[in-house]
């Protein structure tokens, strides 16, 4: 089995990948990380998943993947954007972060909240050899946030095709099309390439 530490301390994220991953790649095996949680001070989310993923990769001697990922409102220029996890200004919680955004958006009318999650993956060998691949998820944002599946901002985006927020929906609908689970598809090719080098 190839080992490949998954360089996040969000335990939702962390179940998420084991939920999409499931036989995707043979012979690969996820380990967890908690090693030391670098500064994310990159000012994309690619800079800031190869701030991780590097970190994870010089802790533990294994190739590590790392995702940086957050909601992004078309009337706000993209934010939250990379500024998600403490949006509020607490990292990681999530009822103020959705608490806020739906307070900041309160006045915008229908047709004007569109909003996609993004997810950008990096994958870093003990080399230094690096591959970056993002996914997008469009949707909107709900006027009130509902459901109780998933995490963050999922109870107040409904993804597009769909009239339910993300935390109504469940994992088998998020899993199947969120920005994660596309992400991963595009990080697929590289992770059987590590594999394959054995
Ligand atoms: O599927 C999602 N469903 C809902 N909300 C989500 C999702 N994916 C990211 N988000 C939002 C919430 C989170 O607070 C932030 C990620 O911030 P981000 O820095 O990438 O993750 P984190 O600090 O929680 O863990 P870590 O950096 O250790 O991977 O974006
Ligand atoms: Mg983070």
């Amino acid at each position: 089995m190839v080992r490949v530490v998954l360089a996040t301390h969000n335990r939702h994220k962390a179940l998420e990948f084991q939920q999409i991953l499931g036989d995707a790649v043979p012979g690969l095996e996820i380990v967890g990380y908690d090693g030391p949680e670098p500064v994310e001070d990159g000012v994309t989310f690619a800079e800031n998943a190869l701030i991780k993923a590097r970190a994870a990769a010089a802790h533990t001697g294994l190739p590590a993947l790392a995702d940086d990922s957050g909601i992004c409102v078309d009337a706000m220029g993209g934010a939250p954007g990379i500024f998600s996890a403490r949006w509020a200004g607490r990292h990681g919680d999530a009822q103020a972060n959705l608490s806020l955004l739906l307070d900041q958006l309160a006045d915008l009318p229908d047709g004007t909240r569109g909003a996609h999650f993004t997810a950008t993956l990096a994958l870093v060998t003990p080399a230094g050899a690096t591959t970056v691949v993002e996914g997008v998820w469009p949707g909107r944002i709900a006027r009130e946030a509902a459901g109780s599946h998933g995490h963050g901002y999922d109870p107040i985006f409904v993804p597009e095709g769909h009239d339910a927020t993300a935390a109504e929906l469940g994992p088998e609908v998020k899993n199947a099309e969120s920005h994660r689970s596309r992400a991963f598809a595009a990080i697929v090719p590289a992770l059987k390439e590590l594999v394959a080098a054995g």
